[in-house]
């Protein structure tokens, strides 16, 4: 099965599964496909000598050229990881149940537009939660809103800021977000 991962930012889930299946038998990362020129996640591409495709609004939104690429080069499964703009229907249609992203909360709540990375951990924190987490999601044409197959939590502390609260979100990103994949590929 060959993945592309989707990413916008640092890259730090898109460095975790690419190391989970560096020499996995059946599954391999194939490309990486951005939207943000100088994201971290490019280098970490470079770093693994895995392809990368940058994409701007307008191929993105409006063009689906990229789709035709993702299958000519037989990509079979997408990761949205870190990825900030939604997915168009084109290539969802293309992907049909083969596309997965992760959100850094316990959806349906914290979910939807403008709800992503330290915003989500911020109104978290203002309504006083005890608990917060991860889920992995199939994605559909709604913002976080596809059948969600797994969640995982960890505790909000009193004297959490978003920042210690988004660290703690990416240890438990860093610790299931590949293994999920690998049982929904397998
Ligand atoms: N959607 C959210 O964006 C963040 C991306 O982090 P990174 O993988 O780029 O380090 C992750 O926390 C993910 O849940």
């Amino acid at each position: 099965k060959r993945i592309a991962i989707f990413a916008s930012g640092a890259g730090s889930n898109a460095r975790k599964i690419i190391e989970h299946f560096n020499h996995h038998p059946r599954i391999s990362v194939e490309l990486i496909v951005c939207n943000k020129p100088g994201a971290g996640v490019l280098n970490i591409a470079d770093e693994h000598g895995i392809p990368t495709l940058l994409l701007d609004k307008e191929q993105f939104f409006r063009g689906n050229a990229y789709v035709d690429e993702l299958k000519a080069d037989e990509i079979d499964f997408i990761v949205l990881a870190g990825f900030l703009w939604k997915v168009p229907a084109a290539l969802i249609q293309a992907y049909p149940g083969k596309i997965v992203n992760i959100h850094p909360a316990l959806l349906p709540n914290y979910g939807g537009k403008g709800m992503y990375g330290h915003f989500v951990h911020e109104a978290v924190i203002a309504n006083k939660e005890t608990e917060s987490g991860i889920s992995i999601h199939l994605v559909d044409e709604l913002y976080d809103h596809g059948k969600v197959v797994f969640q995982a939590s960890c505790e909000v502390k009193a004297d959490d800021t978003p920042e210690t609260l988004a660290q703690r979100i990416h240890e438990l990103e860093h610790k299931h977000f590949a293994p999920v994949i690998e049982t929904l590929l397998s």
